[in-house]
């Protein structure tokens, strides 16, 4: 079946019991055990429950692995790969990540003995250089949050298999239908879902697949020791969403090309990070890994031109924390998404303090790009 076809199709496209073609909602806490000690399906709305089950199901199908896991958030969903590992455990992982995943790795994780550096995972030798004899695994996400940054895939996977490390990815800016890493050599695959897979701004909610029975098997076992499962009116509303990722997915791309195109081309701005760009630093390893560019675009304006305005003059892009749904959302990295990372970190890997990010949605790219030009315009004279 093609992706677009899995889409709507996969999982459990129908319901066993009743033959409704869209997963019922199963809204229980426990389940009746005819007899006592006796094998049962379901037996504790934490331990599975048949909405998330059929999520999972289809998350699985989708990134090509074994199980899927749905948990209450992306960072539930994190939190609960990294909990596979020990205390003295140490971690490779890529200097462009979530706010929120560094400040999970350094606030959280360290006071429970976890160990980390912090690479630039483009430099293949940088890479290499930071694994120890402790080193348990690698992780990052491609594309970057909020730089945009692609790592090679097959090359990190290969480190790793030479170094018996495990790959975990986070896949939330390219989503599976423009790349499924575990193809590619990865072990994990973690999404905030809340972002392209939800796609409607409605639902907070995080997933992780393997395509590693040993891995899914004790991932299924701290899913349910941890606790943060997704519940299943949101697990219904990630699969009404999931159904339409394909088509969502077309219109972004499709906007995120012509806005990136305006944006190059306007006088005010400074420098336009968009993998579609046919001189972004990655765009021939994005052409080579990703099946598409994704729709989001981080700018900087030209020096004197205020940042802080232009975001607030805009008038139907919202200033919002988040990416990934139908509307057009626009943020500061610094002071929202990323304000969890000390300053200096920050600057040192690239985010300046006045760096735009915008989530490309699929609304009229005309009216998308009318709204930029006029907010763009406010800033003449402004200078
Ligand atoms: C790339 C990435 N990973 C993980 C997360 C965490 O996801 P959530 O907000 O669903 O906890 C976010 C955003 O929050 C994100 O942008
Ligand atoms: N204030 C929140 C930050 C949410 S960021 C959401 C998303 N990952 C994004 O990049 O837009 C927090 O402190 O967790």
């Amino acid at each position: 079946m093609k992706f677009n076809t899995q889409l709507i199709h996969g999982g459990n496209s129908e319901d066993p019991t009743t033959g409704a073609v869209s997963t019922p909602i199963y809204r229980a806490s426990t389940f009746h055990q005819r007899k006592l000690g006796g094998e049962v399906k379901w037996e504790y709305g934490r331990t599975g429950n048949p909405t998330r089950a059929s999520l999972e199901k289809l998350m699985a199908e989708l990134e090509q692995g074994v199980a899927g896991f749905a948990f209450a958030s992306g960072s539930a969903a994190i939190h609960a790969v990294f909990s596979l590992f020990s205390a003295g455990d140490h971690f490779v992982v890529g200097n462009d990540v979530y706010g929120g995943t560094f400040r999970l790795i350094n606030q959280v994780l360290k006071r429970f003995g976890f160990e980390f550096t912090v690479v630039d995972t483009q430099n293949l030798a940088a890479v290499e250089a930071a694994i120890q004899p402790n080193t348990v695994a690698i992780y990052f996400e491609t594309p970057t949050n909020p730089l945009l940054k692609l790592t090679d895939i097959k090359a990190i996977t290969k480190i790793a298999q030479q170094h018996d490390l495990k790959t975990i990815i986070d896949n939330t800016f390219a989503t599976p239908y423009n790349q499924q890493p575990l193809t590619l050599g990865a072990d994990i695959v973690v999404h905030s879902a809340t972002k392209y897979l939800g796609g409607h701004s409605d639902v907070v909610a995080g997933i992780a697949v393997t395509n590693k029975l040993e891995l899914a098997e004790r991932l299924a076992f701290l899913q349910n020791a941890i606790g943060s499962v997704l519940g299943p009116d949101d697990s219904w509303l990630l699969m009404r969403g999931i159904k339409t990722l394909g088509a969502r997915m077309r219109v972004h791309h499709e906007n995120a090309h012509a806005v990136a195109d305006f944006l190059v081309h306007d006088p005010r701005v400074a420098k336009v990070l968009y993998p579609g760009l046919t001189d972004f630093p990655d765009h021939e390893l994005a052409r080579n890994q990703m099946r598409d560019f994704g729709a989001m675009i981080s700018f900087e304006l030209k020096p004197g031109l205020s940042a802080k305005q232009f975001v607030e003059s805009l008038k139907l892009i919202d200033l919002a924390e988040s990416l990934g749904g139908i509307e057009s959302l626009i943020e500061f990295p610094a002071v929202m998404t990323h304000g969890a990372i000390p300053r200096e970190v920050r600057l040192a890997n690239g985010i300046k303090d006045e760096l735009i990010r915008l989530s490309v949605g699929i609304e009229d790219e005309q009216d998308l790009i009318a709204d930029l030009k006029q907010g763009l315009t406010q800033l003449d004279g402004e200078n």
